[in-house]
């Protein structure tokens, strides 16, 4: 289905940014600031679990993001069943009351009991899903590329889902585009590429393909100069989205010359 919504629509809330920024791995809290601003993201994620427990680069994180400006979306890294998540995902919610956002009911939904490869576990993640739901979450489920598990996530109401492009912090890109091109034309709701992005030109690929939007977190923290890739991000993410809308020169087997061969003066 060919989504032409001019702002990400999610849940009950619209975002002119497509580019959704996590704030972990940056080399101090200026930078990590610095960068979120060239991002012009709208919507940053915390892992809850670690701004709580004031982990390496986790304290002061609170203080150091402007949540009037700042959408917060709380995420349960850590996570690996429902039961922990669902926990994780309340305390989430909290946080938010803290940081001025009385109505953020967001949460993005991380069920990992996998610590070699970070995959998610698709059964906690829909067991999850579902209570979470209940409670009137609006749920953004971190999934692998899987076109079935997207579909129930959709059917039991939540408000996107989050397929990984490749393993979280690998820098691999989309290695599974032809699985993704089946969740972006089935779904109704909005996709929104979550981990592995590795450079600027695979955030494009990504909305070039009809994604929705792209969640990068390593590839920006982690670049020798993060503040300016995280304007090349964000340039390439509208650069992305503007592809898709103007709908793209379909491929051809054939070569097609650039200018008209009628009338061309003849050899003979
Ligand atoms: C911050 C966050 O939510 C990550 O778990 C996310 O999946 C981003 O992945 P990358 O670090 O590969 O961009």
């Amino acid at each position: 289905m060919q989504k032409t919504n001019k702002f990400l629509k999610i849940g009950n809330k619209e975002f002119k940014s497509r580019l959704l920024v996590g704030t972990g791995k940056y080399s101090s809290l200026e930078v990590m600031q610095k960068s979120l601003i060239n991002t012009k993201c709208e919507i940053v994620t915390v892992a809850v679990r670690r701004v709580q427990g004031l982990e390496h680069g986790h304290k002061g994180l609170m203080e150091s993001i402007d949540w009037k400006r700042i959408w917060m979306l709380p995420n349960t890294a850590g996570c690996s069943n429902a039961e922990e998540a669902i926990r994780i995902a309340r305390l989430g919610r909290e946080l938010a009351k803290l940081a001025g956002q009385e109505t953020n009911n967001f949460v993005k939904l991380e069920v990992i009991p996998d610590k070699k490869y970070l995959l998610p576990d698709p059964i906690g993640t829909l067991k999850a899903a579902e209570q979470l739901v209940k409670e009137g979450f609006t749920v953004l489920p971190y999934i692998n590329s899987d076109p079935l598990i997207a579909k129930q996530l959709e059917e039991i109401g939540c408000a996107t889902v989050m397929p990984l492009g490749s393993p979280i912090g690998s820098a691999q890109g989309i290695r599974n585009a032809a699985n993704i091109a089946m969740i972006i034309a089935e779904s109704r709701i909005p996709i929104i590429i979550d981990a592995g992005i590795g450079v600027p030109s695979e955030a494009a690929q990504a909305l070039e393909m009809g994604a929705d939007g792209v969640l990068i977190n390593s590839a920006i923290a982690l670049a020798e100069n993060p503040i300016l890739m995280a304007q090349a991000f964000s340039k390439a993410t509208e650069a992305g989205r503007d592809g898709y809308l103007s709908g793209r020169l379909k491929e051809n087997p054939l070569a097609s010359p650039s200018s008209p061969l009628d009338g061309v003066i003849s050899n003979n």
